[in-house]
């Protein structure tokens, strides 16, 4: 199922002063794809992923996902899409602490009205992510690095057509960022389509398609070849 964003705006008041936070942005993301988005702090990145995980409504444009256009969804259809179509992987902390690591990880099959029992399908992620030991463990005990394998796994219990991670190794070392890119590349090789913000050089190469974000407006790196301006226009 191929995504397509379409003249994609998002604007935003500050002050008095009207600006576009993403400004007239259209690309496609097909099945497999993995797409890394970097641009400088502030240049509209997650507020471009917000709108596509419908946590955010766009100023303008559409966003079709095999010819639904999901701009248009009310609240309760826009939360069941999220749910059913969008692993999101978010850049802090966001393990309930109340649950261990298998419940977190059953939270989304059980937000929605589905037949049938979540555990096999959590312990298996956990398996996948290389976390099935701490399976009856609380987040508190965790790793920076396993607590981003739980959200991984967590990510994955409803079966999404895209997972979209926002800086997932901001906090990471050189070989734990190695091993959740590794996790997320296999993803992609499943048919489901990855769309990473990241920072971090380390991650890039991971990706098999390149997008800038420069003060709102997204520009794709020809052969995924990252040419950064640190200049703004
Ligand atoms: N609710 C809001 N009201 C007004 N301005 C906002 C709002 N949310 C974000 N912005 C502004 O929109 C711009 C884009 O923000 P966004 O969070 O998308 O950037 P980003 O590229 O993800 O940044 P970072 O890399 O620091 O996370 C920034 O200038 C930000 O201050």
């Amino acid at each position: 199922m191929a995504l397509e964003v379409r003249s994609l705006t998002k604007e935003y008041i500050r002050g008095r002063v009207a600006f576009q936070a993403v400004n007239n942005v259209s690309f496609v993301v097909q099945p497999g794809d993995f797409v890394n988005i970097i641009g400088r702090s502030g240049s509209g990145k997650s507020t471009l992923v917000n709108m596509i995980a419908c946590l955010l409504t766009p100023t303008k444009g559409s966003i079709e996902i095999d010819g639904l256009n999901i701009v248009s969804l009310k609240d309760k259809e826009a939360s069941a899409y999220r749910n059913s179509k969008i692993g999101y992987i978010s850049q802090g902390q966001s393990t309930l602490a109340s649950l261990n690591v298998l419940d977190n990880v059953r939270v989304p099959f059980h937000l929605s009205k589905r037949e049938g029992t979540s555990k096999e399908a959590a312990f298996s992620l956990l398996e996948q992510t290389g976390i099935s030991h701490l399976a009856a463990a609380f987040p508190k005990h965790l790793s920076g690095g396993e607590l981003k394998r739980v959200a991984i796994a967590r990510a994955l219990i409803n079966h999404p057509d895209y997972v979209i991670a926002d800086e997932p190794t901001s906090d990471l070392d050189v070989q734990t960022t190695a091993e959740i890119m590794e996790l997320l590349k296999n993803i992609a090789e499943t048919g489901t389509a990855v769309m990473m913000i990241t920072h971090d050089m380390e991650a890039l190469g991971y990706g098999s398609r390149t997008f800038v974000m420069d003060a709102g407006i997204l520009t794709e790196c020809a052969g995924n070849r990252v040419y950064i301006s640190h200049k703004r226009g």
